[in-house]
């Protein structure tokens, strides 16, 4: 049964897929309820898009880079992680292939997280649990 929810797919952005150290967040700037909060860059599967061409299209309108796509951090709705009653999200972890982020469309800012900052910014609410099994995944937080 297709799920009621919409499909948001976002890119876990590491220095090393191997090695990660750094995790890379990016700061909203709309709307204004979310404007502000760090985030996972992604965003909203186009209708008849398959989900990783949505991240990689995604990945590349907002922060101008192509990625290579790792493994899944795999949340409690059959992988996806809900955020609020009305978006589920799909976070892959992935590393850049090509190019440098930028804060292309949709943040104004973009920082890099080494372990012990993971914590130091202000995520969405809805992102704190998918934060901590990025942690455990990652560096067995
Ligand atoms: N991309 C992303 N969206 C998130 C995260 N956490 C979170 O609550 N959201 C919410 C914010 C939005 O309501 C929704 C995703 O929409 P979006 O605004 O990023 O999607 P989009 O780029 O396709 O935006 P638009 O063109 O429709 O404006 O999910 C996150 O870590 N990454």
């Amino acid at each position: 049964m297709p799920s009621p929810r919409i499909d948001v797919v976002a890119a876990l952005l590491v220095d090393d897929l191997a090695v990660p150290t750094q995790v890379l967040t990016a700061r909203r700037t709309e709307p204004p309820l979310l404007a502000g909060g760090w985030e996972i860059p992604g965003g909203k599967v186009d209708p008849g898009e398959g989900p990783d061409d949505a991240l990689h299209r995604e990945i590349r309108e907002e922060l101008g880079v192509t990625i290579t796509l790792g493994e899944q951090i795999p949340g409690p709705l059959a992988r996806w992680w809900p955020l609020g009653e009305r978006y589920r999200m799909r976070v892959t972890i992935a590393q850049v292939s090509d190019g440098i982020p930028a804060p292309l469309a949709g943040h104004s800012e973009l920082r890099w997280l080494t372990r012990h900052a993971l914590w130091s910014v202000d995520w969405l609410p809805g992102n704190r649990p998918i934060v901590a099994a990025a942690a455990a995944r990652l560096w067995n937080d």
